[in-house]
Parts: C-alpha cells; structure tokens; sequence
C-alpha cells in the first residue's frame, strides 16, 4: 500500500531531483576542472580559431563596409510659459525663457576606427534645454560627433531612394493620415505649443491665440517652401584624409567638430515673445522644433598607398607589423583567415630604407599568443617595472652611439593595408570572399605576398591574378612587387635542402620574368626574398615600395 502511496511519489521525487543535482553538480565540477587544467592560452586559440570559422561561415558578409545610417539633429528645448512673481507686485509681466537649440550631428574621420562596424545604425542629436521661469534660457544641445573610419565615402541618399527615412514634415503627414479634422488639429496644437498649468481650454478659445497660432503655420510654411526652392546639393563626402581640410565633398569643415551632417532644431519661444497690446499675459509657448533627419550612405574604401595580396597563412599580417617595427598590432597567428578585416598602418622610413625609430635592429615578430604569453611572463618576472619608453631607449641608445640613432630622420612616409587571406574561387565567396577587395581598389600600388615555403608559389601568383581579376578587370596591373617570404625557412639551420630551394626561387623569379609583367614597357615584377618574422631583407622592400608610391604620386598629380 505505501508503496503507491504519495509519500512514495513524493520520495520518488526527492530521489531524482537529487540526482538532477548531481548531475549538475558533476558538470560544473568538471566544467571548471576542465578551464583550469586547459590553461588560458589554449581556450584563447579556440576562441579566436571559432570566430574565424564563424566569420568563414558568413562567407564575407560580415564584412562591414557598407553601410546606410539615419541621423537626427537634437530637439529644441521646449519655451516656457511663466509669469515673475514678486514680493508686492501681484501681476508680474511674463518670463517664460525660450528653449534651447538642438544639439547638431558632426561626422569626423579618424585613423582610430578601420570598420564601420561601431558607427550607430540611427543617430540622434542630444536635445536643447527647456526654458525655465524668470527669463532662464535653456542651454543648447551639445553637438554629437560620428567618428567614422578614414576612408570613408558618404552620399545622402536621393528623395526617392526607399532606404531614406522620412523627413520630419513627411514624418508628422504620416502620423495624421488615417485621423478626423478635430483629432488632426488636437495633434497639431498639442506638438507645438506648451501652456500655462490649467490655462489650455482657456487659451485655444482666445483671439490672440488663433493669430499666434495662423503666424507660427505660416512661418512653417514659409521655412519649408523655402527649402524646397532652395534645393540643397545632396551630402558627399569623400573623407579620404584625417587632416579636416584634405576631405573633398560639399560641406564645409568645422575645426575640431568635423562636417555638419544634420542641424538641431531651433529652441521653443517663452511666453514673453506673444506679449502684444491686446494680450498682457500670454499663457502659452511653443515647444521645439524636431531636428534635421537625414539618410545617409556610408561606404569604407580604405586607402592604403600599398595593399598586401596574399594566401591565407602567407606572412601579411606579420609582414605590416615588421614594416612598421612592431607599430601595426595586426594579429598573427598559424592558422588560415586570422585577418578578418583590413588594417592600414603607416610606415615611416629613413632615406636609405631603414624602419624609423626601430629600437633594436634584430625584431622579431612572434605569432600574437607566443608574444601575449611572453609579455605576461616578464609581466610577472617583474621586469616591466622598470622597463624604459621607446623613447628612453632611443635616447640611451643615441647617446651610446654618439647620437647617430637620433639622426634617423623620417624622410618618406606612406600607408600600407593587411588584408584577409584570398584563396582560390574567393569570386564565388569561397574563404572570406573577395568583398574586402573593395578596401584595396584605389590603392596606388598592390604587392603579392607568397610563402616560399610552400610546394607551389607560383600556383599561388596566378590565383591571386586570376582572383583580382575576377574582382574587377584590370586591378592586377596594379601589382609591382612579389614578396617571397619566409626565406628564413629555407636556411640551412633548418635542414633543408639549401640547393634546391635556391632552384625553387629561381623558378619563381623566372616564372614572374616570363608571365607577370605591368607598366607599358611590360617591365617584369620585382621578386624579393624576405623574412618578415626576423626582419630580414625589408631594406629592400621599402624601398622599392618608396619608388612605386613616388612613382603613382607623380602620375595621379
Ligand atoms: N618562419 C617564418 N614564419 C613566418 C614568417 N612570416 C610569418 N610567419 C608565420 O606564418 C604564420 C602566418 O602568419 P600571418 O602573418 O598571420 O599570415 P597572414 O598572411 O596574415 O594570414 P591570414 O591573416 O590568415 O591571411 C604565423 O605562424 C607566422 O608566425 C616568416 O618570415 N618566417
Ligand atoms: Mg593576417
């Protein structure tokens, strides 16, 4: 009997929610023991590794270099209805202050960003301040700043673009379509006026405020007609350069600010400003007006003078981080499609091809976790403490070099972009696609990266023409330079074959010689064996690369 009794059920229960405990209890235990015993730096690789597969899987399209924004002035601050009130006068005259002007929307380029991927999809401008009793003025709204990527291309979209969001007369018509006469006017007076506590029934009844409110249609009317003749040249900014004064397009820059994209509206007027001779106490105000809504597209062509072409796994990244002396903190790692995104450094060199203000002249650039893990190791050694700046070194270094390190005078300066790995059929958005080809198409100059290590770096070159190509017909005459790297592998430290990969960049050099050619004269491309790792053979490389973004420069002038 007690067998099926509840006290049974409900022991029965215990039991297996006992056991439900245990069990969570069991993973968790072993969820933890599992994190301590992986160590921080394997789970780091795995996360890493995951979100290139993630971003694999995307086949490219999360590459955000397009993109459509709606920005919004701030409001107007509301006016104030208000009357001063004073020891011994009974009837104050009214001080209602007016409200703020809006906040405006700036756009600003900034070497800073390299995606559009933390630019907000709809932007709004911070509101003015309500206007208070005695005379008080609202403050006006602070100005908002959209801080895009240098490199970015920005167009207003046309009027009858679908994608452009409506302006904010559209935006009212559309609110009072579907509503009666009485409704519809309710609406209206109700987004334009403020009034004094308990005085609305009152004022709309009034004369005085029937004209106020004729004049206020009219100067809306007005200010619209106005704007439609004025028909204002669409927005187009070509931000191609930080520097404020180097952008080309149709607004003018404020210094400090950026361009104006979008104005605040105007702050509400106090009730002082409806003070006529037939009405002494005005019991009402006009609330601000809605901000300037614009619709923007943005689209990022990153410019780079140079832009690396390459397989996935070829040595771009750390190639970027060698041509700068570790400057470009791109991520490196022995995996495919470690660069997701394209990152523009700026390399700054010395008249005979030297790495300015390259501390130590034997860098060498470890994949990101070995040099992550190797910071952390100072880190807890304690050395950091006393590590000196780069600009310490440099000076001790001078000093011990009777100054000569001092005299590495910038002479020449220019761009370079890493980009993500292009395989075969990248055209069909195999790998990360091609869509990051985009970044590079104006760049003056495009060098091929291939790792010499590899069986067949030939077969690698005609990819990379073939997958341009498919880009766009014609972007591979761009190229001037192979970049065969890892030449370091090929030593005899490392047991090869010292004969036969001296043949196997003989074959290269030839196979470039007799198949890839640029220029009118069909000069063949340049080969250079490097080691971006070590840092070895770069001298040349930069200097090479010095004379093909003189050369562009010369021509596009
Ligand atoms: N021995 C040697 N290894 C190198 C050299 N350059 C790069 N590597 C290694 O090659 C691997 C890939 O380097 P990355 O710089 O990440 O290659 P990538 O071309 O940027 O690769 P993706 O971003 O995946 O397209 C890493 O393990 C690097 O340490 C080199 O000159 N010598
Ligand atoms: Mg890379």
């Amino acid at each position: 009997m007690l067998c099926n009794g509840p006290l049974t059920r409900y022991l029965g229960r215990y039991a297996s929610l006992q056991s439900c405990r245990t069990r969570t209890f069991h993973f968790r235990w072993s969820s933890s023991v599992a994190t301590e015993f992986e160590g921080t730096t394997d789970e780091d690789a795995y996360r890493r590794q995951r979100k290139t597969e993630w971003k694999r899987r995307q086949g490219g399209q999360s590459f955000l270099d397009h993109l459509i924004i709606s920005v919004r002035g701030g409001k107007g601050g509301n006016g104030c209805a208000a009357f001063n009130r004073e020891k011994f006068v009974p009837y104050g005259p009214p001080s209602g202050g007016n409200g703020g002007r809006g906040g405006d929307v700036y756009i600003l380029p900034t070497t800073e960003l390299t995606t559009l991927s933390t630019v907000a999809k709809r932007v709004k401008g911070n509101p003015g301040g309500h206007g208070k009793g005695a005379w008080m003025n609202g403050r006006a709204g602070e100005p908002t700043i959209v801080r895009v990527p240098v490199g970015t291309v920005i167009r207003e979209l046309p009027a009858d673009d679908p994608r452009r969001a409506h302006d904010a007369w559209e935006a009212e018509e559309d609110g009072l379509a579907h509503l009666s006469d009485e409704e519809r006017t309710r609406k209206m007076r109700e987004r334009r006026w403020v009034h004094y506590p308990g005085a609305e029934e009152d004022n709309v009844e009034r004369d005085a405020f029937k004209e106020a409110e004729r004049q206020l249609y009219r100067h809306e009317r007005d200010k619209r007609l106005a704007r439609l003749e004025m028909k204002p040249e669409p927005i187009f900014l070509d931000l191609a350069k930080e520097d404020l004064a180097e952008g080309t397009g149709t607004v003018v820059p404020t210094e400090g600010l950026g361009y104006l994209i979008a104005s605040g509206g105007d702050g509400g007027l106090g009730n002082p400003t409806f003070l006529t001779a037939n009405n002494r106490a005005p019991k009402f105000a006009t609330r601000g007006t809605d901000g300037h809504r614009i619709t923007l597209e943005l689209e990022l062509k990153i410019l780079a003078d140079i832009g690396l072409v390459g397989y996935p796994n070829a040595g771009k990244s750390t190639l970027l981080r060698a041509l700068t002396a570790g400057g470009a903190q791109t991520e490196i790692a022995g995996y495919a499609f470690t660069t997701l995104n394209p990152t523009v450094a700026v390399v700054r060199m010395t008249d005979d091809g030297r790495i300015v203000n390259s501390v130590d002249e034997e860098l060498v650039f470890e994949e990101t976790i070995v040099e992550e893990q190797l910071i952390e190791e100072r880190m807890r050694r304690g050395e950091l403490a006393n590590a000196l700046t780069r600009n310490q070194i440099l000076l001790t270094k001078g000093a011990a070099d009777d100054g000569d390190n001092l005299l590495q005078e910038e002479t020449f300066r220019f761009t370079v972009s890493d980009n993500p790995g292009l395989i075969s059929r990248a055209s069909e958005n195999v790998g990360l696609g091609h869509s990051f080809l985009r970044g590079i198409e104006r760049s003056l100059a495009l060098v091929y990266v291939v790792d010499l290590q590899g069986p067949t770096p030939e077969e690698e070159l005609k990819v990379l023409r073939e997958e341009l190509e498919a880009y766009k017909p014609g972007l591979s005459s761009k190229a001037r330079l192979v970049i065969a790297n890892k030449a370091d592998l090929l030593s005899s430290d490392n047991n090869v074959d010292l004969e036969a990969a001296r043949a196997k960049l003989k074959r290269l050099e030839e196979f470039v010689k007799s198949d890839f050619s640029t220029g009118p004269d069909q000069t063949p491309l340049d080969v250079i064996p490097t080691s971006a790792k070590y840092s070895q053979n770069l001298q040349k490389v930069l200097i090479n690369m010095r004379m093909y973004v003189e050369e562009a420069r010369g021509q596009s002038l």
